[in-house]
């Protein structure tokens, strides 16, 4: 490197799987290391990209700062994949395969991104289960971080794989699905087959999707650092474990309330929108405006989970035969029904005129804040889980695969600010913990869920936890320049 260039600060590469709930959040990071002047390229698949710019303000929103680019790359996937459902595994290979040697490929014919005003990339922070990038750094010898965009106790289980596979707990072929895990330490109280990881649902060891979160989740500690979105209070505990393979962790989230509360203090304005890839319906913030006090039922699962034809009249009776209000999210691409299937019976259509209102997309930040709602049915997506906590909303969890099956067992049986229905989805059900959460048991739930949003509030306010541990990253970051 010229001598000229010694004052240029650190230069970073993000690199997220590319999907919503991954982009979204390592946005949120590159905004806080924007925030401490450091130079960022972000690598983001040309999907992803598309969608950002068609649906947000993403390119004014990172406008401001000048150190910070976007670098578009294909996610190996055709234009027309559906990207969701289990579908949505596929991306592994894809990345994999196809992104990663085109990584390659572009870092060496991009001079590993070195300019006259930039640095070479002087760290990569790469998505937790992108072990190409991590490769790539070792052989080019850039110092590694990993970012595991998934709650630290999904991480913890699926780092536990090869021991629960020794127990003789997996593969889970469906039996014993209430049976304790009790080799996962720190869970052999609560954790039973069903709450493990979706990857986990295998009839036999060696099927790829298992192996491939066990071997992506194993090689973590040979970066130097691990980035986590979660508190300590929330999630110490397991931290704790993880801290005992690689001492070195970081937790700085929730990164979406971080990053509103250092945006905050230095005046400057928040993004009116998010990093979504659809575009945000707003019309349903008016809705919650005539609405009463903590009355509304929020739904929505996320932005790849596939709801049935019979699932989603389960949840449409379930919701109607409540009494509650909602606010349902229905993504455009989430009900698997064929044509004409999707028949809605008279009192169905009378019951959500009467109480309900329906989206294709929320600013659901902005919903989660909002007064008039009192409760969230959530597929338990860990941005989703975070969103909530942090505006004291409690859940009703309906996970769907991966990660999310682990974290609705914290929402119910560690922090016990919401309820759990996994592996069920009946209307009778469904009508009895809507009213259990919005009304029978209300006030404890209530209280729970605003205690934990203050420690969360705390957290990343200046001297709190993610505060502190966000300054000491970003010092490592720069004494790693070489
Ligand atoms: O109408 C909506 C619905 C969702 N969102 C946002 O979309 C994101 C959804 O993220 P998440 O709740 O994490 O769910 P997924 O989109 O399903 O995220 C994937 O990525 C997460 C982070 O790794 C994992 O925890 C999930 O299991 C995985 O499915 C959140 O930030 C929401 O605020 C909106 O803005 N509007
Ligand atoms: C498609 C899934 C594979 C890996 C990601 C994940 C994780 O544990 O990191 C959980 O669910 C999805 O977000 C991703």
């Amino acid at each position: 490197m010229g001598s000229q260039q010694t004052n240029l600060p650190p230069h970073v590469l993000i690199f997220p799987l590319p999907m919503q709930g991954h982009v979204n959040s390592m946005l949120r990071l590159a905004e806080l290391l924007c925030l401490h002047d450091l130079d960022i390229t972000f690598m983001v698949s040309d999907f992803s990209h598309q969608r950002l710019l068609k649906h947000t303000t993403v390119a004014t929103r990172f406008g401001k700062y000048p150190g910070f680019r976007f670098q578009t790359i294909s996610d190996g996937l055709a234009d027309d994949h559906p990207r969701a459902g289990e579908k949505i595994m596929d991306i592994l290979p894809g990345t994999k395969n196809v992104t990663g040697p085109l990584f390659r490929k572009m870092m060496e014919e991009k001079n590993c991104f070195e300019t006259a005003t930039r640095r070479g990339i002087t760290c990569i922070i790469a998505d937790g289960v992108l072990s190409f990038a991590g490769d790539l750094a070792e052989e080019k010898g850039i110092p590694l971080i990993y970012f595991r965009t998934v709650s630290s106790c999904s991480f913890w289980a699926c780092f536990c794989i090869p021991d629960i596979i020794e127990a003789g707990d997996l593969p889970l072929k469906g039996n014993g699905m209430d049976l304790l895990v009790k080799s996962v330490p720190g869970m052999e109280n609560f954790l039973r087959r069903r709450d493990l990881p979706g990857f986990c649902r295998v009839n036999d060891v060696n099927e790829s999707k298992l192996q491939t979160l066990k071997t992506e989740t194993r090689q973590t500690p040979r970066a130097q650092a691990a980035i986590f979105n979660s508190f300590e209070d929330l999630e110490g505990p397991v931290l704790s474990e993880i801290r005992k393979y690689m001492p070195r962790i970081y937790s700085i989230g929730p990164s979406h309330s971080h990053l509103h509360s250092r945006l905050e203090s230095k005046n400057m304005q928040l993004s009116i929108s998010s990093g979504s890839f659809w575009e945000e319906d707003r019309s349903c913030v008016d809705w919650l405006d005539s609405q009463e006090p903590k009355s509304v039922l929020y739904v929505s699962f996320g932005s790849v989970t596939l709801v049935t034809n019979d699932q989603l009249h389960e949840f449409w009776h379930g919701l109607v035969n409540s009494g509650q209000k909602f606010l349902w999210v229905m993504r455009p691409d989430s009900i698997t029904a064929k044509n004409g299937e999707a028949k809605i019976p008279v009192e169905l259509e009378e019951g959500t005129r009467e109480r309900g209102y329906m989206v294709g997309w929320a600013p659901q930040e902005e919903v989660l804040n909002h007064p008039a709602v009192g409760g969230f049915l959530t597929h338990s997506g860990w941005n989703s889980t975070l969103e909530s906590i942090v505006c004291g909303v409690p859940m009703i969890c309906w996970p769907y695969f991966a990660d999310q099956m682990i974290n609705s067992r914290f929402v119910s049986e560690v922090w016990k600010i919401g309820l759990d229905m996994k592996d069920t989805c009946d209307r009778v059900i469904i009508e009895k913990l809507v009213r259990e959460l919005m009304d029978v048991r209300k006030d404890e739930f209530q209280e729970r869920s605003k205690h934990m949003a203050n420690l969360a509030k705390k957290a990343v306010s200046e001297g709190g936890s993610s505060y502190e541990n966000l300054e000491s990253m970003v010092e490592f970051i720069r004494s790693m320049i070489v």
